[in-house]
Order: structure tokens, then sequence, then C-alpha cells
């Protein structure tokens, strides 16, 4: 089976040198032919939590050439990223791919579910954190869960297979008939970590010791809380505020993905995080002024730092 990792970013290294540790052999598509070349030479090292170092060779190939088919895209470009390759991943489902998003926020799955058959798309979501430190090297900066799950309720046996192959090698990853709900939970999480780390440029686990942090976390929520509620989605604030927390402290030593844009001067994802909440809520009646206020400052910010 062909899977290829469409994006050799933090999370696509980080999936590519899994992969390949669990004798999958991805093939890793990047965007320029330095990185291929790079990644090709020196091959691909992941830094583990525990501090160990395995470097491991990945087929790669540029986004450049022509590819042939793949049974299965992992796609972990940012959602900024995805309308430009729309016609290619269109093309390559047509050939038989399945397609897997691992954006945060919500919007690809959107743009996708008129071009391609509901039953090649999955979503992933993930609470871990990966941070890329140049063309071969990723780090992986935060314990957390990968879910997977069709985006209908279309169960495919190939790729059960493929999840439950994956757990057996002690990937961290769950199938989840409910990926729609999980990835609203994300959402929820991604609503006040990435917008407040981003304006404040801290790690991830600094950010529940500001002031007022308390305060942003309440108000934040109660608006995500309601927004999802008009889409008939039902979230716990509670439950919501909890996993924040633990969130953070497990990624402690992370910057967020949005920090990381900002510091580099790269667009942010906001308008599929705290956008898409203020959207939906202008689209449902419901007010979302936290949102919209982070939406607008982060809109600033970007470009400022890089
Ligand atoms: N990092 C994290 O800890 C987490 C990230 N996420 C989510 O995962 C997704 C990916 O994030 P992350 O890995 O951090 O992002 P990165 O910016 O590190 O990686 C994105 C990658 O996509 C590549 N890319 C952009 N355009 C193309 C293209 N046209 N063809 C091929 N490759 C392309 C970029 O290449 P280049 O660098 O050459 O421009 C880059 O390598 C985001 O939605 C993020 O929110 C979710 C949880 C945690
Ligand atoms: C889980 C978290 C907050 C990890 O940093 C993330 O999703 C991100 O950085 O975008």
């Amino acid at each position: 089976m062909e899977t290829a990792i469409w994006g050799a970013g933090s999370i696509g290294l980080l999936w590519g040198a899994r992969l390949a540790l669990a004798g999958q052999d991805p093939l890793i598509i990047t965007r320029t032919k330095e990185q291929q070349e790079h990644l090709l030479r020196n091959g691909l090292h992941l830094r583990h939590r525990s501090g160990r170092l395995d470097t491991v060779k990945v087929r790669v190939e540029w986004a450049g050439k022509d590819l042939g088919a793949f049974d299965r895209i992992l796609l972990t470009v940012k959602q900024t990223a995805i309308p430009s390759l729309i016609p290619r991943i269109v093309e390559q489902c047509r050939q038989g791919a399945m397609l897997y998003l691992l954006q945060n926020g919500m919007g690809a799955e959107r743009w996708m579910v008129d071009k391609i058959s509901p039953s090649q798309l999955w979503r992933g979501s993930t609470t871990e954190g990966a941070l890329r430190e140049g063309d071969t090297i990723v780090v992986h900066t935060g314990e957390g869960e990968t879910y997977f799950g069709p985006f209908t309720h279309h169960v495919n046996d190939q790729e059960l297979r493929w999840i439950n192959t994956l757990k057996e090698h002690g990937l961290p990853v769950e199938y989840d008939p409910f990926i729609h709900l999980r990835t609203w939970k994300k959402l929820a999480i991604n609503c006040v970590i990435n917008p407040l780390t981003a304006l404040l440029q801290i790690k991830n686990g600094a950010l529940v010791d500001q002031k007022d942090f308390t305060i942003w976390l309440e108000r934040i929520l109660a608006e995500v809380v309601c927004v999802a509620k008009s889409d008939r989605i039902v979230l716990d604030k509670e439950e919501l505020k909890e996993k924040v927390r633990h969130v953070c402290e497990q990624t402690a030593q992370n910057r967020s993905s949005m920090a990381e844009d900002l510091r580099l001067g790269h667009p942010s994802e906001i308008d599929f995080i705290n956008g898409f909440i203020v959207t939906m809520g202008r689209e449902k009646g419901v007010k979302t002024p936290f949102n919209q206020e982070l939406l607008e400052r982060v809109h600033r910010a970007e470009g400022k730092y890089g």
C-alpha cells in the first residue's frame, strides 16, 4: 500500500518518521526540491520526548514533479496552503487515494466534500506537538493522541486494518467513528491556545500562568459552545476547560503552530480557527465578540515578527 505524506513540516515529518519506523515506507512529498535533496542525503531525524534520536531513511518526492498514484494521502500542509493544492489532490483521489486531513481548524473538508467521494475523505485530529527544526529534523514536543475517522459514517475495512497496524507498532492512534465531534473539541482547544500563545509569543505551558487567562478561557469557550450548539454539536464547557489546561501541560515546551507562524512571518490559520467560529456565529445568529477580537488581533500581528 502506498501512503504519501503531503507536506514535510512539523506534523508531516513526525508522521513520516513514525511510519518509516513502523515499517510502512511512506513517500514524503516536499514543497521544494532542496528539502527533498536534504532528506534523501541526510535521512530524517526524529528527536523523541525521551531525548532519543532516531534517523530513518525515507523515500521523498517534491511536489513540482508528476506523482504516481497513492492508496492514501496524509495531507499535512496548513489550511492556508490547501486551496492551491485542490486540483492535484482531487486528481489523486480520482485515481483512488483515501484522503486524510490532519489540519487544525475547519475549512479543508468543506472545500473537498463536493469534489471527491465522501467515502474517500478521512479526518485526523491530534493533540500532539511537533516542531520542525530545519529540513531534516523534527522534535516531538508534546505527548498527545491522534484520532482518525471517516468524514461520513462509511467504514472502510482496509483503513481500519491500517490504523490497527499502526497501533500494533505502538503509535498513539485510535479510530474514532465520531471524528466530527472530536474535531469540534479540538477546534475549541485551538481557539484558546493558538491565538493567545501567538499574540503573547509564549510556549503553551506558560499560557495558564498568564494574567486574565481564566477570563479568556471562559469567554472564548462560552462562544464556541453556543456556536457548536447552533450546528447541533453538544460540547461541555467545563470538560473543554480541563482539556485546554491538560493540553497546555502535555505540550508545555511546544510553541503552538500559530505562535510559530507569527514568529516566522507566515500567514496563520486564524481564519480557520477563531475565524470559523465568527463566520458560523454570524450565519447562525450567535454573537462571538471575543473570538472576533482575537481574529482581528492576530490579523494585525501577522507580518509583524517575521
Ligand atoms: N505543529 C504542531 O504541533 C501541530 C500542528 N497541527 C496542525 O497540523 C497542520 C500542519 O502544521 P505544521 O506541520 O505545524 O505546519 P508546518 O508549517 O510545519 O508544515 C507545513 C508544511 O507544508 C508544506 N507545504 C506548503 N505548501 C505545500 C505544497 N503546495 N506542496 C507541498 N508541501 C507544501 C510546507 O513546506 P515549506 O516549509 O517548504 O513551505 C511545510 O513543510 C496545521 O493545520 C496545524 O495547525 C496540529 C497539531 C499540532
Ligand atoms: C495541540 C497544539 C496546541 C499543540 O501546540 C496545536 O494544535 C497547535 O500547535 O496548533
